[in-house]
C-alpha cells in the first residue's frame, strides 16, 4: 500500500485525480492489479467449455464432446508455476511481460480463446481506476487510530466464499481517512 501511494503521489500528485491515462504511467498498480487478479480472481471457473473433436492436452487424452472446467483459482496458487503463491507480492511481475488477455495460461482471469471475456478491456480499466484512486484518496486503517495500517494482514481475514463469484468470507470493514485536499471530495457540478 505504501509503495502504491508512493507511485501514484509522485507520477499524479495531490491535486487532481488519477484517469485512465496515467495507468500506463503507473507500473507498480498494474502489477498490483495483476497480482489481484492472480491470487483472488473473481471467478474460480472458466465457463465450461467443450471439445469439438479428439484432442490431447497435457498428455491427456479428451474425447470430443468433453465437457472442460478450467480453474483459474487453482492455476494462480499452483506451486510448481508461482513462487510463494500464498502471498500477495505484485514485484514478481516486475520485468516480466505477463499479461491477464488470455496469451499467458498462466493467468486467465478473463479465460482465452474466442470465448474469452468480451468485457476485459473496461473491466481492466476499472480496476486500476478504482483501486488507484481509492488508493490516492483515502488513508485506510482498520481501527479508528491516525495510522494508516490496512496493509497489516494479520488484522484481516482474507478467506474467501465460494459462489457464482468469489468474495470475502468476511466483509471488509476499515476507516477511510481522505488524504487529499477536502474541495477535491465536493461532487462537481
Ligand atoms: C474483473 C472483471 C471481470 C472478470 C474477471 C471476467 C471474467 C470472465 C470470464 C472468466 C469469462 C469466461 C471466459 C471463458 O470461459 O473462457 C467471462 C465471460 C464473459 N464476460 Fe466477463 N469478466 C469481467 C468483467 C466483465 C465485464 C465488465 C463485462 C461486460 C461489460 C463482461 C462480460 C462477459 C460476457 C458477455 C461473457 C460471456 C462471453 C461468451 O460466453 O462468449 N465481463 N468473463
Amino acid at each position: 500500500m505504501v509503495k502504491l501511494t508512493e507511485e501514484i503521489d509522485t507520477v499524479v500528485g495531490k491535486t487532481r485525480f488519477l484517469t485512465e491515462k496515467d495507468i500506463e504511467n503507473l507500473p507498480y498498480l498494474q502489477m498490483v492489479v495483476k497480482e489481484s487478479l492472480r491470487l483472488h480472481p473473481p471467478g474460480a471457473l472458466l465457463l465450461p467449455h467443450e471439445s469439438m473433436e479428439d484432442c490431447k492436452i497435457g498428455g491427456y487424452d479428451i474425447p470430443s464432446n468433453t465437457m472442460a472446467y478450467v480453474n483459474v483459482w487453482a492455476i494462480g496458487r499452483d506451486p510448481s508455476i508461482w513462487e510463494t503463491p500464498q502471498m500477495f507480492l505484485p514485484e514478481r511481475f516486475e520485468g516480466k511481460n505477463v499479461t491477464v488477455y488470455g496469451r499467458h495460461f498462466d493467468l486467465l482471469p478473463f479465460g482465452s480463446g474466442r470465448r474469452m471475456c468480451p468485457g476485459w478491456s473496461l473491466a481492466m480499466a476499472d480496476l486500476h481506476l478504482l483501486i488507484g484512486t481509492f488508493v490516492q484518496a483515502y488513508s485506510l486503517s482498520v481501527n479508528s487510530g491516525n495510522q494508516s495500517d490496512v496493509l497489516d494482514g494479520a488484522t484481516i481475514d482474507f478467506s474467501e466464499k465460494a459462489g457464482s463469484s468469489i468474495s470475502m468470507r468476511t466483509p471488509l470493514a476499515v476507516f477511510a481517512r481522505p488524504r487529499l485536499p477536502l474541495h477535491m471530495y465536493q461532487p462537481s457540478s
